[in-house]
């Protein structure tokens, strides 16, 4: 069914440099959220301590009433077995053929039968698109392909809850769609929890339920995805339109002298462009956490731009 996962305070600093604090959201159970960041933020540190492979230096970590940053070791190693993660390159064993790799985990966590094991493999490489590659070594297939084996390799436990760091990186376009695509498709099938981290504005817009934004430090907003396409705020709206006029420099916050700058310059930023639809699951049914479009814009009193929700 997927669970919910509460986020409360959590701070998590390496020695004297702190990457972010006071994070507080709640992913919806069974939904999609996407977390966005200029890079260097924090949002693979954020996916890691999700799973327990950082620990935070305060806050909570709230699944099924347990706090997960509590647990010791032990227990920790059983919770993890939630999460199915998707790491950035897909972090699949150069020596091992992909059917080796996507059994790894049933084979270390779990007393299986081999046959049963083929059985489980089998499906998952089916629900990713994947027959056939069985036999293929990671190095002898597209990067398209390494993602998708990644993909049926986090999702053999059956997880509640699937990260997905940066899905789309060293993606085209059109992979990029057909990954979108196959992420809706399989959030409708296994019903998890699902938070990608991506930099695609393209798949923000269209893909989750949620979206949610680390900027300097702190989690600028966590929302529904209407809340924040329509949201005046300025780096929300910098960021979510990708535009240079905005409190995001180039390489960190700009200054108060280039903001002066820019506000002397005249510098506006462009008016917010239409919401677009999300993306729908490929059979053709609602998706599972559907909202009329419009919706939140318009039980919140917020105008959404013009030209919204057309198809
Ligand atoms: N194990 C670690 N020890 C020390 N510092 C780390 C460690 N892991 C990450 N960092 C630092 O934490 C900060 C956040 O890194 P992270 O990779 O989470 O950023 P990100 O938002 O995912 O970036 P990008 O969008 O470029 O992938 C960086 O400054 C990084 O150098």
């Amino acid at each position: 069914m997927g669970v919910e996962v509460q986020v409360e305070g959590l701070t998590k600093s390496f020695g004297a440099s702190p990457v972010w604090s006071d994070v507080t959201l709640t992913l919806p159970a069974g939904e999609i959220s996407v977390l966005l960041g200029p890079s260097g933020t924090g949002k693979s540190v954020f996916l890691k301590t999700l799973v327990g492979l950082l620990k935070p230096d305060r806050g909570a970590i709230v699944i099924d009433g347990h706090d997960l940053t509590k647990l010791r070791e032990r227990e920790l190693y059983e919770v993890r077995k939630l999460f199915g993660v998707l790491f950035q390159d897909g972090a699949l064993f150069g020596s091992m053929n992909i059917y080796d790799n996507v059994a790894f985990p049933l084979r270390e966590h779990t007393r299986k039968p081999e046959r049963e094991i083929r059985e489980i493999v089998a499906e998952k490489l089916d629900m990713v698109g994947l027959n056939g590659a069985e036999t293929k070594l990671p190095g002898e297939i597209s990067g398209g392909m390494r993602k998708r084996a990644g993909l049926a390799r986090a999702l053999v436990l059956d997880p509640e809850i699937v990260l997905f760091d940066e899905p789309d990186s060293g993606l085209d376009p059109v992979r990029t769609a057909y990954l979108n695509q196959l992420i809706i498709d399989l959030n409708q099938q296994i019903e998890a929890t699902f938070l990608i981290v991506t930099h695609d504005i393209n798949t923000a817009r269209t893909v989750p339920d949620n979206i949610g934004l680390i900027y300097h430090g702190h989690l600028a907003m966590f929302g529904p995805r209407e809340m924040l396409l329509s949201s005046t705020e300025p780096v929300v709206r910098q960021f979510l339109n990708a535009q240079r006029i905005g409190p995001i420099g180039m390489s960190e916050e700009k200054d108060a002298d280039e903001l002066e700058a820019e506000a002397a310059a005249g510098a506006e930023p462009p008016p917010l462009p239409p919401i677009p639809l999300q993306l729908p699951p490929s059979d053709g049914r609602a998706r599972r956490a559907e909202r009329a479009p419009g919706q939140w814009c318009s039980v919140h009193g917020v105008t959404p731009p013009e030209g919204s929700f057309r198809q």
